[in-house]
């Protein structure tokens, strides 16, 4: 067991924002990470433009928060900063027709997941800086941690420095983000894109509502109330989840019950058992030999068929329908609805 970290973390005395005042940055994109990453990067006194197309949902949003908007090429020939917040299917494209012919030497490209770096979507010039300031957070937390005056753990990769000052220049965009109050820890476009695509797929979004869903379904079928099932199976997940957040597994296993430790901890490897590992092993394999983002490169060319039906099946699953009716019925609607508006709202800009 290692006793030493190899990597580097950096925080906010390692950064300073200053560092970016004769610096325009053009965030391209204004949805999940990008409303985020231009509101957080504003409020912290960085000149910012948005680059958004003409006929963008997200406009009226970006113009009503105070924010300069134009077009992606007019944004990227501003700026001395680009940070490429669309999506990443995209990216190829955006890059191709807006950034490269207003790229100039010594700008910084700057991502937030290192998919098109990494699979040679996007062939970078050289002259320019290529970093990435990935929060390990989705982006309406980014904003909402910031304007808590509270932090959002990120990740920083260096891919080309031509000026000597990427590391710099990130940091202080990291910082400006509010990253650096949580922690910045230092990688590659390679480990981050990689460890993000199995993460999201075998864990936070693929793997836990798999988790959830088979839960659900196991005791509606068994005649247990939806109701029942949706607070056992989904709700309390949040719970336990803040508890492992704040402590680790040890401090869920410390505040549950004896009978629900004993539970867990000899039923759980049998749920989740030596074949899930084996099922993550072979999804891990499809990342790094490039399988998954080929798939997904022509899934888009085609249309997103799968995508679409996988999406309409998931949004018709009983647990969407019986959990927004008990959401409406419950004191923390509130919040909840905060968190859906929020949500929708980013929706809104895709
Ligand atoms: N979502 C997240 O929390 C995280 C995302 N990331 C990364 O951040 C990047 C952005 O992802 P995310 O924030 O989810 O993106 P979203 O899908 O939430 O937002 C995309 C934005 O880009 C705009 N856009 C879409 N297509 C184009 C286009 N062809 N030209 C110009 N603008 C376009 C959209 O506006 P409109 O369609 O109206 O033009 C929208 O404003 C990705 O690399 C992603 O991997 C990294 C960490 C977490
Ligand atoms: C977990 C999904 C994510 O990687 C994220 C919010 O970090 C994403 O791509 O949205
Ligand atoms: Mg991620
Ligand atoms: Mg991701």
């Amino acid at each position: 067991m290692t006793d030493e970290f190899t990597t580097d973390i950096y925080y906010d005395d390692d950064a300073d924002v200053s560092t970016l005042d004769d610096e325009t940055v053009a965030v391209l994109g204004y949805g999940s990470q990008g409303h985020a990453h231009a509101l957080n990067l504003h409020d912290s006194g960085v000149d910012v433009v948005v680059g958004l197309r003409e006929d963008s949902a997200s406009r009226s949003a970006a113009e009503a928060d105070g924010l300069t908007v134009t077009t992606p090429a007019d944004a990227v020939s501003q700026a001395s900063y680009v940070s490429v917040l669309v999506p990443d299917t995209v990216q190829a494209d955006v890059y191709e027709n807006a950034i490269e012919p207003n790229l100039e030497a010594g700008d910084t490209l700057q991502f937030a997941h290192g998919l098109n770096i990494h699979y040679n979507q996007i062939q970078p010039p050289e002259g320019v800086d290529v970093t990435m300031v990935a929060p390990k957070s989705p982006g309406h937390l980014v904003r909402r941690n910031y304007e808590n005056d509270e932090g959002t753990p990120g990740l920083l990769a260096i891919y080309q420095d031509t000026t000597g000052d990427a590391q710099e220049r990130a940091l202080a965009y990291a910082k400006a983000i509010g990253c650096a109050r949580a922690g910045v820890i230092e990688t590659t476009f390679q480990e981050e894109v990689e460890s993000d695509l199995f993460g999201e797929q075998a864990v936070l979004c693929g793997g836990v509502t798999a988790l959830v869903k088979h839960g659900y379904e196991a005791l509606v079928d068994a005649g247990y109330s939806p109701e029942i099932a949706y607070f056992e199976c989904l709700n309390e997940l949040k719970l336990i989840v803040d508890l492992m957040y704040e402590g680790g597994n040890m401090e869920m296993w410390n505040s549950v019950s004896d009978t629900a430790e004993y539970g867990g901890l000899t039923r759980g490897d049998r749920i989740v058992d030596d074949h899930v590992r084996e099922n993550m092993d072979e999804v891990l394999e499809e990342i790094q030999n490039g399988e998954f983002t080929r798939e997904w490169i022509l899934e888009n060319q085609a249309g997103r068929p799968s995508y679409s039906q996988l999406r309409q099946a998931e949004q018709e699953h009983e647990i969407e329908d019986v959990g927004a009716r008990l959401r409406e019925l419950f004191a923390w609607a509130d919040d909840e609805t905060e968190t859906e508006a929020e949500s929708a709202e980013v929706a809104a800009d895709d």
